[in-house]
């Protein structure tokens, strides 16, 4: 079965994203990657990634995803969050972490947990 992978970043972390995904785009070319708006528009100019795209997190992509992570559909997340910046939809982040625990689905949110996250799940 095709794991389904969502991908998103921070603003001030999307250029780590992008250059982690350029790094294991061999492996996570093996999944079915879905991302938030931005950053799925990064990733499809930066790589040769396809990329099912969601509303922009502000406008209601994280909460997507969580729905994806609720019904089955998402078995795992890479969030590259900010840890320094409030963000205006900070009760839809708090909720797909949420959800992904709930769930049990695995969620990466820093770079070190992320190669962790790529050798666990594609092993
Ligand atoms: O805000 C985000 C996640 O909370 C990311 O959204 P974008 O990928 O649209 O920038």
């Amino acid at each position: 079965m095709t794991l389904q992978i969502a991908l998103i970043a921070h603003d001030k972390k999307k250029s780590d994203l992008i250059e982690f995904a350029q790094e294991h785009q061999e492996t996570l070319s093996r999944a079915d990657i879905m991302a938030t708006g931005t950053t799925g528009k990064r990733l499809m100019e930066a790589t040769d990634l396809e990329v099912d795209r969601k509303e922009s997190g502000p406008l209601g992509g994280d909460l997507q995803i969580g729905g994806k992570v609720a019904d089955g559909t998402c078995d795992g997340i890479i969030f590259l969050r900010d840890p320094l910046r409030a963000q205006p939809h900070e009760p839809d982040i708090s909720a797909l972490l949420r959800i992904c625990d709930v769930h049990d689905v695995p969620l990466a949110t820093n770079l070190a947990s992320a190669e962790h996250f790529i050798s666990g799940m594609f092993s």
